[in-house]
Order: structure tokens, then C-alpha cells, then sequence
């Protein structure tokens, strides 16, 4: 097995892209063999390596670890990015899976049929600005810290950051109506911008990390 994480996925950002931004706030360096054949798929399912058939699939320390949120999980933990103990832990679960949900919404818009992805964009955006940037914008006014949980730097501000990437994709101006945000979800103040430029390859032009490389979507 590789002494790096080796990831193995479509060449796209879709359920693999959180891990990537975990390990890249970590750090670490990782390979990627991108799944671009029927003959690759298969051949990792006939090596036994895909639990339920399916990818993102992570190589890294001795394992062979499927199912995108466990991933995540142990990424989070291992790197320290998921609190100092139950209760931050839980609040950060919820943040994430808030998160995770509209991420998902986002993923899977450009699948929709022609006609309807203009739509089904407009009002996931719709949902993005009066159910979850407003809940996240709450947040940081109440406590009055620049991270979302514990006063520290963890794996919810990175799912969050990746999160709003995707939106300002779409509406530029997404955060117009959320201050707070606007301020702490700059990637530019991130404390691990310089772990992501770090991985990018050549210009280091950073609005997105690998997937300035990788398209969200067939469409794109
Ligand atoms: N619950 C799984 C879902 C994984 C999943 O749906 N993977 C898709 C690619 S994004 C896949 O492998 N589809 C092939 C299949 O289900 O046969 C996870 O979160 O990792």
C-alpha cells in the first residue's frame, strides 16, 4: 500500500472533494488515480476493495476506507480538525451534515434534465440564503469568535469555506447579505491557505484548491 493516501474517484470533485480539502488543510500529499474506464471500476471491485461497490475510495495508513463521511471522520480526527471533546464534536457533526446537505443539492443539480437545472439552481440558492448562510451567519455573531466551533480552526470551517466556493461559483454575491461570513470565510485569511497554495499545482491562483483542475459536473 502507498505511503501516501491514495484516492481513487471519477475526475471530478463530486463526493471526493471534501476529503481532498481535508487532506490538503492536513497537509498532505496525496495520490489520485481517477476512475476513467469500465475496466478500473471493475477491477476494484473484483480486488474486494469496494465495501458497498462504490467510490470515493481512500488507501492510507494500512486501510482500505469507503463511505465518504466515515472517511471524512477519521481524516478529521487523525488531523485534529474535530474538536477537544463530545460536545464540540456534536455541534460540528451538525454543522456539517447542514453543510453536506446543501453541497449535495449543488452536486447534483447539473444532473437534472435540461429544462429543469436552471430552476432547480435558482431555488437551492434561494434555500442557501434564508436557511443556511443565515443559521452559519448566527453563529459567529453569538459567540464572536472567527471559527465556527471552539475558537479553533476544524474540519466544520473547512466543509463550510468549501461549501461557500461553490455557491459564489454560481452567485458571485452570495454573502452579500451575511457580514460575518464575508470576513471569516475568506479563503484568503484562512490559516491553512498556504497548505492549500502549497498543493497547487504551478500558478497557485487560489479560488478553489485541486478543483480549479476538476469539473463539479458533466455540464461543466
Ligand atoms: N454513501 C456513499 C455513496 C457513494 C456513492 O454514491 N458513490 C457513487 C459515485 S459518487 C458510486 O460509486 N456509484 C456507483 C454505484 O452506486 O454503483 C458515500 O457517501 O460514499
Amino acid at each position: 500500500m502507498a505511503a501516501r493516501p491514495k484516492l481513487y474517484y471519477f475526475r471530478g470533485r463530486g463526493r471526493m472533494e471534501s476529503i481532498r480539502w481535508l487532506l490538503a488543510a492536513a497537509g498532505e500529499e496525496f495520490e489520485e488515480e481517477f476512475l476513467e474506464t469500465r475496466e478500473q471500476y471493475e477491477k476494484l471491485q473484483k480486488d474486494g476493495r469496494l465495501l458497498f461497490g462504490q467510490v470515493p475510495l481512500v488507501e492510507m495508513d494500512g486501510m482500505v476506507l469507503t463511505q465518504t463521511r466515515a472517511i471524512l471522520s477519521y481524516l478529521a480526527a487523525k488531523y485534529n480538525f474535530y474538536g477537544k471533546d463530545l460536545k464540540e464534536r456534536v455541534r460540528m457533526d451538525m454543522y456539517i451534515d447542514g453543510t453536506q446537505v446543501l453541497m449535495m443539492m449543488i452536486i447534483m443539480a447539473p444532473f437534472k434534465f435540461p429544462e429543469e437545472k436552471q430552476e432547480t439552481l435558482a431555488s437551492i440558492m434561494q434555500k442557501a440564503k434564508t436557511r443556511y448562510l443565515p443559521a452559519f451567519e448566527k453563529i459567529l455573531n453569538d459567540h464572536g469568535e472567527d471559527f465556527l466551533v471552539g475558537n479553533k480552526f476544524s474540519w466544520a470551517d473547512i466543509q463550510l469555506l468549501e461549501a461557500i466556493l461553490m455557491m459564489e461559483e454560481r452567485s458571485a454575491s452570495v454573502l452579500s447579505d451575511f457580514p460575518l461570513l464575508k470576513v471569516v470565510m475568506n479563503v484568503k485569511n484562512f490559516p491553512v491557505f498556504s497548505a492549500f497554495k502549497a498543493l497547487l499545482p504551478g500558478k497557485a491562483k487560489l479560488t478553489h484548491l485541486s478543483l480549479l483542475l476538476l469539473p463539479l459536473g458533466p455540464t461543466r
